[in-house]
């Protein structure tokens, strides 16, 4: 891993969210002959890129049965577990519409409407991810989506949907799932065809053909974010045990070639410690070539003068992940302005909210966590404001507000007051 000097440049950012220029045109390619082709042209593109044959788009009930058989007891209660935390920590941020009466009569407010049907993507071309699938719809039911789809890529092999990915969809609660995976998915989402009705949002992450495509259909369609490869930033103090942090840099690192795994700290000795830990672990890794790739393209280990200026490194970075492994990490927090996720402590590893924990693993990549937030509730919702004015409300208020619209030259606007105030 190479081994840096940190300075203000020091950023994650990579060329991945916008593709290259081919990329985008075989994308826009797939979406228009989805939306004229419609399930024809979904199965022809699930034959050329998933290399699988489908009959019918739709999971049938039948499958999800039998993939409960295929997993076992402690399997599912392990999904059922972590379903259960993910549930408990997003009904925390449900928040309910409200109305103020104002002492003129005058009522405001806000209603929460969920949304009528959202298009969750789950990835499945190197991994199959259950883990995905409960970070998705759980926090959709939790905010009332009546109509939750899911498409997934078929396995080449058995041409279905893994079956854990389908008991995963099945404890936290979506029936309506489609053995369909890129582009062509989310133009089916956003278009429909003749099997699949279209979805007001789509959300959840992908590689770079479901970003691009998620990018060309909105607009049409509402998304979530673009989640690119996966990101973890470690800050680390002297304290810091070489091999911990050598594995979560690891952990992060075996999701995708284009993966970043960066470690900050003022301590050389870390530095150099850390270095050695991720060869020697790297060697041992089923996915060693995925994860050697993006060690060495996207990995690097930035020593500062201080502790103060780690902080800031990390808040340059805006990663998607970031683990505080310090001797004090939770005098730290207050410092941190810029990550998805913040893991303190070393018994908090990343792993610990890609499955279980309860907050969400869709998380804001490429320096976004700068101006976005993980993906929530409040994505499935949407609010209307309320406006009630009293008769005597608008007398007391009509001719300022009548006044208003001539500023901005509005005439009708401000006779729409006016005939009423006579
Ligand atoms: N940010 C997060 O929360 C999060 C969570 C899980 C996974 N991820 C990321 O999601 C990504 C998953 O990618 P993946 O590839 O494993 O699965 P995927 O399901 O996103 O992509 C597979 C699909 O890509 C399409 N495809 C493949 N090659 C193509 C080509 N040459 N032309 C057009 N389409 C093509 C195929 O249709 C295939 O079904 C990884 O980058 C991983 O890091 C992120
Ligand atoms: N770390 C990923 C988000 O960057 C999410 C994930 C799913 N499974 C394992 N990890
Ligand atoms: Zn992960």
């Amino acid at each position: 891993m190479k081994i840096l000097q940190a300075n203000e440049q020091t950023s994650i950012k990579r060329s991945v969210d916008n593709g290259t220029e081919e990329q985008r045109k075989i994308v826009q390619k797939i979406i228009e002959d989805v939306r004229k082709g419609g399930d024809d042209a979904v199965k022809s593109y699930t034959e050329k890129f998933d290399g699988v044959q489908l009959q019918e788009l739709k999971v049938k009930n039948e499958e999800i049965a039998e993939a409960y058989g295929q997993l076992d007891d402690s399997t599912i209660t392990i999904l059922q577990e972590a379903a259960e935390n993910i549930r408990s920590f997003h009904e925390k941020q449900l928040r309910p519409s409200w109305m103020t009466t104002e002492e003129n009569g005058s009522m405001l407010g806000q209603k929460v409407t969920p949304l009528d049907s959202v298009g969750l993507y789950v990835p499945g071309g190197k991994a199959a991810y259950p883990s995905s699938v409960l970070m998705n719809v759980i926090p959709a039911k939790v905010a009332g989506v009546k109509r939750i789809v899911i498409t997934s890529p078929p396995d080449k092999h058995t041409c279905k949907i893994p079956p854990a990915v389908l008991v995963a969809a099945d404890i936290a609660g979506a029936k309506e799932i489609y053995k369909v995976g890129g582009a062509q998915a989310i133009a089916a989402l956003a278009y429909g065809t003749q099997s699949i009705a279209p979805v007001d949002k789509i959300t959840g992450p992908g590689n770079v053909y479901v970003a691009l495509a998620k990018r060309e259909v909105f607009g049409d369609v509402a998304i979530d974010m673009i989640a690119g490869p996966s990101e973890i930033a470690i800050l680390a103090d002297e304290s810091a045990i070489a091999e911990e942090v050598a594995a979560d840099l690891l952990s992060q690192a075996e999701h995708d070639e284009m993966a970043s795994s960066v470690l900050v700290t003022p301590s050389r000795t870390v530095a150099e410690k850390v270095a050695e830990e991720v060869q020697r672990q790297l060697k041992t890794l089923p996915k060693h070539e995925i994860a050697s790739q993006s060690i060495e393209n996207f990995g690097a280990i930035y020593v500062t003068e201080t502790i103060e200026e780690a902080v800031e490194t990390v808040n340059n970075l805006a990663p998607e992940h970031l683990e505080i492994l310090t001797k004090n990490p939770m005098s730290l927090l207050g410092q941190i302005r810029h990550a998805g996720a913040i893991f303190i402590g070393r018994y908090s590893p990343e792993p610990v909210g890609d499955y279980f924990a309860g907050p969400n693993h869709v998380l804001p990549t490429n320096g976004t966590a700068r101006f976005s937030s993980p993906l929530n509730v409040d994505d499935f919702q949407k609010k209307s404001s309320i406006l009630y004015y009293s008769e005597n409300a608008l007398k007391d208020n009509g001719e300022k507000i009548a006044a208003f619209a001539r500023l901005e030259g509005l005439e009708a606007h401000a006779r729409s007051i006016e005939t009423r105030l006579k």
